[in-house]
């Protein structure tokens, strides 16, 4: 089962230390790594990297880096000396941005002698469908951006991407097995999509060649969030 569920990443959206010790403490052992965001990075800072670290738990800090290629390289480094798991750039930032980042993260942690975190780049919002992607006025469909972008990333020597589940068999074949491709966007049979566009079930997502599925809502805003989580593990196994 471990294999398994250290490919659920589970997001913690929510705004307060309370709320992390209570959603930490009911997944008990079913979950092993989580994603703290804007919301809860905003909220309480470091608190809630050092509880994590202290229950033993792995890190995707997900804060999106845009910005010009210094900035996000010096972001990129103070992330470093954090010691999460992974962190990530938003890929439409461009390859010199993307490559500021992989040269500080690198120097950084091998100048603290601290493992590297993943480094991964985020390409079309799982929430983007496709009236609001017209609204943008890209040239290119949905799937030719995400694969544009990832191979972009790669080849600026990110670790992988965040893409919806939709397109990852399509970054699978253009970025090869090694190339990490992180999913939101799913949604257990029958679930609710919330804001979430472009989805797919935990089996799909696995199927379709996804190395991390990243789940919020599903399971933490269910009635029993544990009974939920182990559901969604069960999926997985089975896929
Ligand atoms: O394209 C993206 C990039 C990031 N996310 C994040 O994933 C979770 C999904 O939460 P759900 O409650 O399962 O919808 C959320 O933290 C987003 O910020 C994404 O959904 N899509």
């Amino acid at each position: 089962m471990d294999q398994v569920r250290n490919r659920l990443i589970v997001a913690l959206d929510v705004a307060t230390m309370a709320e992390v010790r209570q959603l930490v403490e009911t997944l008990g052992d079913a979950v092993s790594y989580y994603k703290v965001g804007m919301q809860l990075f905003y909220s309480v800072g470091m608190e809630c990297l050092t509880f994590l670290r202290e229950a033993g738990k792995d890190v995707f800090l997900d804060l999106k880096m845009h910005d010009i290629p210094n900035t996000v390289a010096q972001g990129a480094a103070s992330l470093t000396r954090l010691g999460v798991a992974m962190i990530n750039v938003q890929a439409s930032g461009g390859p010199a941005m993307m490559r500021a980042a992989v040269e500080k993260v690198a120097e950084t942690a091998a100048s603290l002698e601290i493992p590297r975190p993943k480094l991964i780049a985020v390409t079309v919002l799982t929430s983007m469908d496709q009236a609001e992607w017209a609204s943008l006025r890209s040239a290119a469909s949905i799937p030719d951006q995400v694969v544009h972008l990832a191979r972009m990333a790669k080849e600026a020597g990110l670790d992988g991407v965040v893409a919806s589940p939709q397109e990852a068999e399509l970054i699978r074949e253009a970025c090869g097995k090694d190339f990490s491709i992180i999913t939101p966007g799913v949604r257990p049979q029958g679930a609710a999509l919330n804001d979430q566009s472009r989805v797919a079930t935990p089996a799909d997502a696995l199927k379709a060649g996804a190395h991390y599925l990243v789940v919020g809502r599903p399971i933490t805003a269910a009635r029993d969030p544990r009974e939920a989580a182990l559901a969604i593990l069960e999926e997985m196994r089975k896929a």
